[in-house]
C-alpha cells in the first residue's frame, strides 16, 4: 500500500517508519526542510531507541522517502495520515493551526480522492470539521477517519508494532477495512482492532491520557499524605497494587508528569468541558496537583539548606521528562532548575540524552557534565529528577567522596532507606521517611 504521512515528529516519523517496515511504500512530508534533509540521510532528529536502525534500513530498501513537497508526497497515495503537532493554545485548548493548514493543502493539491486519517490528538468533533473542510468546493470526494496514537516516548517502536489495541473512528465500514488491513501485521490475539465513530475515537484518546494522568496525580497526593502521616508510599503501593482491581501500573509517585501529551491533553479536556458548560472538577485537580508536585524537590532542598542558596552547588541527575528520550517538553527538571537559579545556586547537570536540549534554553548558566559522577564534584546535594537505569545502582562510596555533603533528594524513590541510613546519607524521597543521620547545614 502507498501511504503518505504528514508531520515527521515523534508520531509521524514512527508511524511512517513502522508502516514501511511492514512492507508499505511510505512517503513522509514535513515543512521543516532541515529535518527532511537530515532524514533523507537517515539521521533521526529525535532520540528514540530502535528508530535509527529501522529508518536507515527502510530508506536503503526504498520503502521510506521524505519530502517537503506535499503534492509530490500525495501522488498515488490513497491513504494520507496527518501527524502534525496540536500544542496547547493560550486558552488551554488544543491549537489546531497546523492541522487546518494541512487539511487545506490536501484539498488544494489532491488529484484524486483520498482517505485522510487524523493521527494527531484532536478535540472531539475535529474529524467532522476536517471532513467538511476537505470537501468544501473540492473537485474530489474525500473521506476522513480518526486513528489516535497511543505510543509512549522511549518505547515508541515497540508500542507501535505491538499495540494493546488499535482504535479507529470511521463513518464508512470500507474505510475501517482498509485501516484494519494496514494494521494487521501489528495485531495479534487479544490485541483488538476497535472501530467506532470518529467522536468516540477522538474521545478515547483524551480519556486514556486523562485516566493515566489521574493515576499519577492520585498517587502523588497519597505520597504527600504518607509523608505527613509517617506512612511509606512504597509499602502502600505494594499493599494496593496486589489488588488486581488496582494493579501497579502508572502508580509510581514522583515529581509530576511532564512531556508533550499529559499536561496539554488534560488541559484540552478541561477546555472541552468548559465549552460545554461542564466543570471538569477532577481534571482541574489532576492538573493542579501535578503543577504543585513539580516544585517538591526544591521545597525539600529548602528544608535542608534554607531558601537562600547563593554559594550552594546542586547537582541534578536526569533532565528529560522521562528516561529513554531526549524530550524536555514540560519536564519537571526545568522547574527545579528555574528555582535553583533564582535562589542563587550553582547548578551542575547530567542526562544521558537531553543535555543539548537543555543547553539550548539555559546556555552558560548551567554546568553540563558528560558523566553522572562528574556532576557531583563539589556539590552540596544531588537531586534525582529522571530515573535513568544508570542511576539505579551507583557506587555510593564514589558519590560520597565527590559530594561536598552527603545529601540526596530523590524524586523517583530509587534507593532503599536502610541503605541510605547505613551509608550516612541525608536522603529525602517522595512519600517516605526522611533519612537524616546528622542533620546538614
Ligand atoms: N509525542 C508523543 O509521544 C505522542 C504520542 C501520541 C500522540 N501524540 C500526538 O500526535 C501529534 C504529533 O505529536 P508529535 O510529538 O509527533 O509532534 P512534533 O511536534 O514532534 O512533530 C510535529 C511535526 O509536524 C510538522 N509540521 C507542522 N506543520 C506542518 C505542515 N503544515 N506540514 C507538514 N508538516 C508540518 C513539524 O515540522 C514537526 O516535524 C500531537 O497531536 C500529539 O498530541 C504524540
Ligand atoms: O507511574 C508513573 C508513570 C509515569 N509518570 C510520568 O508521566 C509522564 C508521562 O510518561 P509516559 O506516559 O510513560 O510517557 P509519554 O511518552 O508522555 O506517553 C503518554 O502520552 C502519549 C501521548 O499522548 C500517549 O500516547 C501514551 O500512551 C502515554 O503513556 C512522565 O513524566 C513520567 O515520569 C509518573 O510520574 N509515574
Amino acid at each position: 500500500m502507498r501511504i503518505t504521512v504528514i508531520g515527521t515528529g515523534y508520531v509521524g516519523l514512527v508511524t511512517g517508519t513502522c508502516f514501511a517496515e511492514s512492507g508499505n511504500d511510505v512517503i513522509c512530508v514535513d515543512i521543516d526542510a532541515e529535518k527532511v534533509a537530515r532524514l533523507r540521510e537517515g539521521i533521526s532528529p529525535i532520540y528514540e531507541p530502535g528508530l535509527s536502525e529501522l529508518l536507515v534500513r527502510n530508506i536503503k530498501e526504498g520503502r521510506l522517502q521524505f519530502t517537503t513537497d506535499l503534492t509530490e508526497g500525495m501522488t498515488d497515495s490513497a491513504l494520507v495520515f496527518i501527524a502534525v503537532g496540536t500544542p496547547q493554545g493560550d486558552d488551554g485548548a488544543a491549537n489546531l493551526n497546523a492541522l487546518w493548514a494541512v487539511t487545506d493543502q490536501i484539498r488544494e493539491t489532491a488529484t484524486e480522492p483520498k482517505i485522510v486519517v487524523v493521527k494527531s490528538t484532536v478535540p472531539v468533533g475535529t474529524n467532522a470539521k476536517v471532513l467538511a473542510r476537505l470537501n468544501k468546493e473540492s473537485k474530489h470526494v474525500h473521506r476522513a477517519a480518526s486513528n489516535p496514537e497511543f505510543l509512549k516516548e522511549g518505547y515508541a517502536i515497540e508500542d507501535f508494532m505491538k499495540p494493546d489495541r488499535v482504535v479507529v473512528g470511521v463513518r464508512e465500514p470500507e474505510v475501517a477495512k482498509v485501516l484494519e488491513e494496514l494494521h494487521r501485521p501489528f495485531l495479534r490475539t487479544n490485541h483488538p482492532f476497535l472501530s467506532m465513530t470518529p467522536e468516540s475515537s477522538e474521545m478515547t484518546k483524551y480519556v486514556a491520557n486523562c485516566m493515566l494522568a489521574t493515576k499519577i496525580s492520585f498517587i502523588n497526593e497519597m505520597a504527600n499524605l504518607c509523608e505527613a502521616l509517617q506512612a511509606d508510599i512504597n509499602d502502600v503501593r505494594m499493599g494496593i497494587g496486589h489488588d488486581r482491581r488496582i494493579g501497579f501500573q502508572f502508580l509510581h509517585p514522583g515529581v509530576g508528569y511532564g512531556g508533550s501529551c499529559f499536561p496539554k491533553d488534560v488541559r484540552a479536556m478541561i477546555a472541552l468541558a468548559e465549552q460545554k458548560g461542564l466543570p471538569a472538577q477532577m481534571l482541574r485537580g489532576v492538573d493542579q496537583i501535578n503543577e504543585d508536585q513539580k516544585h517538591v524537590l526544591f521545597h525539600k532542598l529548602t528544608e535542608i539548606f534554607g531558601k537562600e542558596m547563593s554559594g550552594r552547588t546542586i547537582a541534578i541527575w536526569g533532565l528529560a521528562f522521562k528516561p529513554r528520550t531526549d524530550d524536555i517538553r514540560e519536564a519537571p527538571s526545568l522547574v527545579l532548575i528555574d528555582h535553583l537559579l533564582k535562589a542563587g545556586a550553582k547548578v551542575r547537570v547530567h542526562d544521558p540524552e537531553a543535555r543539548e536540549n537543555v543547553k539550548e534554553i539555559y546556555g552558560s548558566r548551567l554546568t553540563y557534565c558528560d558523566r553522572a559522577y562528574g556532576t557531583l564534584e563539589g556539590a552540596d546535594a544531588l537531586a534525582i529528577v529522571t530515573e535513568w537505569n544508570e542511576f539505579r545502582n551507583p557506587n555510593f562510596d564514589v558519590m560520597k567522596a565527590l559530594l561536598e555533603r552527603p545529601v540526596i533528594v530523590d524524586g523517583r524513590n530509587l534507593y532503599e532507606l536502610d541503605q541510605m541510613r547505613e551509608l550516612g546519607f541525608t536522603y529525602h524521597s517522595i512519600g517516605r521517611a526522611t533519612v537524616n543521620p546528622e542533620g546538614v547545614s
